[in-house]
């Protein structure tokens, strides 16, 4: 079953075409969105949030069309977005105060507990926060009305590597019994290798891959080789290429075709998802 249904979306900007991109979200796993800046994250995230109307394509949220407004599913969601939403002359109390009855499950014992986990003063104004303190706080606050479904935008940004690791093991943990569903995007690969389940990978708005993490890794496979191999139609087979003074090193998406293509005349190894990201993203700034 999946928590969002994304389907044939477009959206057009002036400078920008979100092209097609279908993909879900299956319920009770953890789902990575990635892609480098201006990719078009926070614009899905958005439009899943029913905040950005799309051209063309639907999208259904928890069952729901994701255009239905305020819609009563909504209170089933945590929102982290990439901009702050609070008052920011308030004190974390006090709009705490404001949002929690918004929430018919919300969990004051379960606030108090993450504020004091993530070491927020109740009274600090949120403009004395610093940006950290405003994520956590707003984690704090997602997490305290025990969504089903919870959607953040770049959460870890901002975040020192001590808490970003434990903010990432949090969320592990937050969906453990199988109700649970994250949606989270960010540019930080590392950020999935350790947590996500699903990835899905935006490029100039258009959709790369949507696979679970472990399938993505299976496919693509990284190739070390001497430069009297790479022709054009040897480049045309990977995804991009790095050529080194001795040889060059290249990206496949086709592990299977490239091993009978190459046998032992190259090293081969394991990408990562930063290796991934990183030859798509070089390849297509090259063709522009
Ligand atoms: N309201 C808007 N009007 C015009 N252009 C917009 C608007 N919102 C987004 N864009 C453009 O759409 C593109 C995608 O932006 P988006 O914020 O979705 O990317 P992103 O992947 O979240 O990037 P980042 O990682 O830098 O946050 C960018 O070129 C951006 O300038």
């Amino acid at each position: 079953m999946n928590a969002i249904e994304v389907q044939g979306i477009c959206k057009s900007y002036k400078n920008y075409r979100l092209s097609d991109v279908t993909f879900q979200v299956p319920k009770g796993y953890i789902t990575g969105l990635i892609g480098p800046n201006g990719a078009g994250k926070s614009t899905i995230i958005k439009a899943i949030m029913g905040l950005v109307k799309p051209d063309q394509g639907s999208i259904q949220v928890l069952g729901h069309g994701a255009e239905q407004g305020e819609g009563r599913y909504k209170q089933e969601i945590g929102y982290i977005s990439d901009e702050s939403i609070y008052y920011d002359w308030l004190s974390m109390e006090q709009m705490k105060k404001i949002i929690a009855p918004f929430y018919p499950a919300w969990d004051e014992t379960a606030f108090q507990r993450y504020m004091e986990l993530f070491e927020l003063p109740l009274r600090k104004k949120i403009k004395d926060c610093s940006k950290g303190m405003k994520m956590k706080y707003a984690i704090a606050i997602a997490l305290s009305h025990n969504p089903a479904l919870l959607i953040m935008d770049e959460p870890t940004a901002g975040l020192d590597p001590v808490f970003r690791r434990e903010l990432l093991e949090l969320l592990a943990e937050y969906i453990l019994d199988d109700q649970k569903t994250i949606l989270f995007s960010t540019h930080v690969t590392t950020d999935l290798d350790r947590i996500a389940d699903y990835v899905t990978f935006l490029n100039r708005g258009q959709l790369i891959f949507s696979d679970t993490k472990d399938g993505v890794l299976e496919r693509y496979v990284l190739v070390k080789g001497g430069k009297e191999l790479l022709d054009n139609d040897v480049r045309r087979e990977f995804v991009g290429v790095r050529e080194t003074g001795i040889g060059f090193e290249a990206l496949s998406a086709d592990r299977g075709g490239t091993v009978s293509m190459f046998g032992d005349s190259v090293m081969y190894q394991q990408p990562s998802l930063e290796d991934i990201m990183y030859f798509t993203v070089k390849e297509a700034r090259l063709r522009v």
